[in-house]
């Protein structure tokens, strides 16, 4: 596949007290979102984590969606899913990078964060990628955040 190289995967790391996770899904093309989410809960539960599943309308949601979670709930760390396809207007650029953005403001203010947002041309590209004997991006979105659960323990943050 042109582009696509097989990258190197930390590791999952070992937990001594159970870890929540909560993902997060803007299932606007649900099929793809299926595909994610199945991932991430099979690396959550790899991991011994609990994970439970929201959804709100799209990708722009996701940060505030998990913003609110901090503030109201009690979650380690959270995988935001979704999948972005470009149209016909700039709309694709704010979606992106907007989502993308806020995840990564939230991240930097201390919440554990693995961004699955798949931001693809086509279809075909956002099926491989969610597809978790594929790329396994939502796999992929789920071990990030729970290596960054692991830092904040061990940090004591
Ligand atoms: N075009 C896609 C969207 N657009 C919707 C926005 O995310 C948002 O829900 C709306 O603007 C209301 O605030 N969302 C996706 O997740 N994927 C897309 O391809
Ligand atoms: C990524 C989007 O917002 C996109 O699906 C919207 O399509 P369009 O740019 O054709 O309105």
């Amino acid at each position: 596949m042109a582009g696509h190289e097989t990258h190197y995967e930390l590791a999952l790391p070992k937990f001594d007290a159970a870890v929540k996770l909560l993902i997060v899904v803007a299932p606007y093309y649900r099929d793809i979102a299926d595909g994610l989410i199945a991932g991430a809960q099979a690396v959550a539960a790899q991991a011994g984590a609990l994970a439970d599943v929201v959804e709100v309308p799209g990708a722009l949601e996701l940060p505030a969606a998990i913003s609110l979670a901090e503030q109201g709930a009690d979650y380690d760390g959270y995988v935001a899913l979704g999948c972005v396809i470009r149209g016909e207007t700039t709309h694709y650029d704010t979606v992106c990078n907007d989502s993308s953005r806020g995840l990564m403001l939230l991240g930097i203010e201390g919440l554990c964060i693995g961004n699955g947002i798949l931001t693809v041309e086509n279809r075909a590209q956002a099926e491989v990628r969610a597809d978790p004997a594929g790329q396994n991006k939502g796999g992929g979105a789920a071990a990030a955040a729970l290596h960054l659960v692991a830092l904040k323990r061990r940090w004591k943050v």
